[in-house]
């Protein structure tokens, strides 16, 4: 079924609701309970990539992740609340995903190895130093100890990602003045110099914070483009997505981490691959 064969007012009705930014699989959920034929996913599939072929950005659907939101989610080990939860872009915020005392146990385990950190740089492929990343970090390599062990397999229970398709967990310290500016998680294919990662099992799709302190000022995880701003809470973890299995990429993800005001921020990341990744620290 082509799009242009579609009558006018479902045309419109489908155009709106792209531009609102309603994920495709629910805009075909609500056009077939309308009575519309399933095939008519072929008419939004068509739309969607000639808005692409146009350069115009398409928001992913959401992946399956967290696709229900109910309050708690129980993992095998742990219930985690839901604090809040946005649709486009997919932005989760979990209660009690960690207890204070593995948020200790991480910080203690990564103090003696800190090291400044870097980021990739999208020309090359190499990791620099950045004065856009002024904090210190520690990765550990997956399945390290038990610790991160319990970590992971919770991580991977609660979104229904294998753990193989995680990156380390690389754990971060801010001290006052520090950030992390604006920046993307996922690696821009145009870049050649992101090859040699995107090789290393697909695209990134989405990222866990975890919040292993509370900052006693500053230190907030933004989002510009969409006037988020989440606060550290101990315990706490933020999760997005931004790329789905066709590897359309959502810049309304640009994030950073504000200037620590007073005290220190304490952060553990896990990024998620589409595929298994076989980089460093596997
Ligand atoms: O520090 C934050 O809150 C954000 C960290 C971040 O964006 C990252 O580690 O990729
Ligand atoms: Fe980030």
């Amino acid at each position: 079924m082509q799009f242009e064969q579609l009558q006018p007012e479902v045309q419109q009705w489908i155009r709106e609701a792209v531009s609102n930014g309603h994920p495709p699989e629910a805009m075909v959920d609500a056009l077939v309970h309308a009575g519309h034929p399933q095939t008519i996913s072929h008419a939004v599939q068509q739309y969607l990539s000639v808005l692409q072929a146009e350069g115009q950005t398409v928001r992913p659907h959401s992946s399956s992740v967290v696709a229900r939101i109910s309050g708690t989610q129980h993992t095998s080990d742990r219930d985690v609340q839901i604090l809040m939860a946005l649709n486009a872009p997919r932005v989760v915020l979990f209660g009690n995903l960690l207890s204070h005392q593995e948020c200790d146990e991480l910080v203690a385990q990564c103090n003696s190895r800190l090291k400044p950190s870097s980021v990739v740089n999208a020309v090359n492929g190499s990791y620099d130093l950045h004065p856009s990343r002024t904090s210190s970090g520690a990765s550990f390599r997956r399945g390290e100890n038990a610790l991160i062990k319990r970590i992971e397999n919770r991580i991977s229970e609660l979104l229904s990602i294998p753990v193989s398709r995680g990156e380390p967990i690389q754990v971060l310290n801010y001290v006052p003045g520090a950030e992390y500016k604006p920046h993307f998680d996922y690696f821009d294919p145009k870049f050649s110099g992101n090859d040699k990662i995107l090789k290393m099992g697909g695209q990134r799709f989405a990222t866990l914070i975890m919040y292993l302190n509370d900052v006693e000022a500053g230190g907030s995880t933004v989002f510009p483009e969409i006037g988020l701003d989440i606060l550290p809470r101990k315990g706490n973890a933020l999760f997005f997505s931004y790329a789905n299995d066709n590897g359309d990429l959502d810049a309304l993800t640009l994030h950073g981490g504000s200037p620590v005001v007073a005290g220190d921020k304490w952060i553990a990341t896990k990024w998620l691959r589409l595929g298994d990744y076989t980089g460093p620290q596997a």
